[in-house]
């Protein structure tokens, strides 16, 4: 990770934090190598949500616990779905950096891998399958622009963000459990991806 500790940037959403380019290139670089690796271990699969529509996005995960969806509903497991391995470990640059930028006491314990390619969105939802929802959800993005939307839990006006390549945030306090989705992608906005498309990784103390 960067050296110094990245700056945060206000925004109008209190709880919702950000830090533009809390990686710089270099490390973007080494993050997305370190998380390409992970994914030969866990490969990346389309999940379906529990109506049975596949999600646009394709997800993996590392460390301890993952985040899966199917027929059976939301939950995290310690198991790939499909090849039944473990996941594999969280990248220890992501660690320094939950550390760096929430403080929280204990580590996360599931990194969700969403990959966007395309057309792949995600619609509004909250983050409540984690078994402490004091804990923060810090997430980093690598690749094109994400429109990222963003509103109250109990639902009203919302307000869109750019997360662009190297950006962090997280909800925390009054916005951890805030409603949330990536309208689209910015086509384009970034050569960090050969091909285009943007992967985020999104961090939290699940169990
Ligand atoms: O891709 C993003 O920026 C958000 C992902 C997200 O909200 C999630 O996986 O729960
Ligand atoms: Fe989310």
């Amino acid at each position: 990770m960067s050296p110094v500790l990245p700056r945060e940037a206000p925004t109008a959403v209190p709880g919702f934090r950000l830090w533009p380019q809390a990686l710089d290139s270099a490390a973007q670089v080494a993050l997305l190598a370190e998380v390409r690796s992970g994914l030969e271990a866990a490969p990346l699969y389309r999940p379906v949500t529990p109506g049975g529509r596949p999600f646009s996005v394709r997800m993996s995960n590392f460390g301890p616990l993952g985040w899966v969806s199917d027929r059976g509903g939301y939950r995290y497991q310690p198991a790939h779905p499909e090849t039944g391995a473990p996941w594999p470990p969280i990248p220890p640059r992501l660690l320094a950096l939950w550390d760096a930028l929430t403080g929280w006491p204990s580590p996360p314990d599931a990194c969700l891998v969403n990959l966007y390619q395309g057309e792949a969105r995600m619609g509004l939802h909250q983050d409540r399958d984690e078994r402490d929802l004091t804990a923060p959800v810090l997430s980093v993005s690598l690749g094109d622009t994400a429109v990222f939307r963003i509103g109250p839990a109990e639902g009203g006006p919302t307000r869109t963000v750019r997360l662009a390549s190297g950006d962090a945030c997280a909800l925390t306090g009054p916005a951890r459990l805030a409603r949330h989705g990536v309208d689209r992608l910015l086509a384009g906005s970034s050569r960090l991806l050969p091909g285009g498309g943007r992967v985020n990784l999104t961090l939290r103390v699940a169990g």
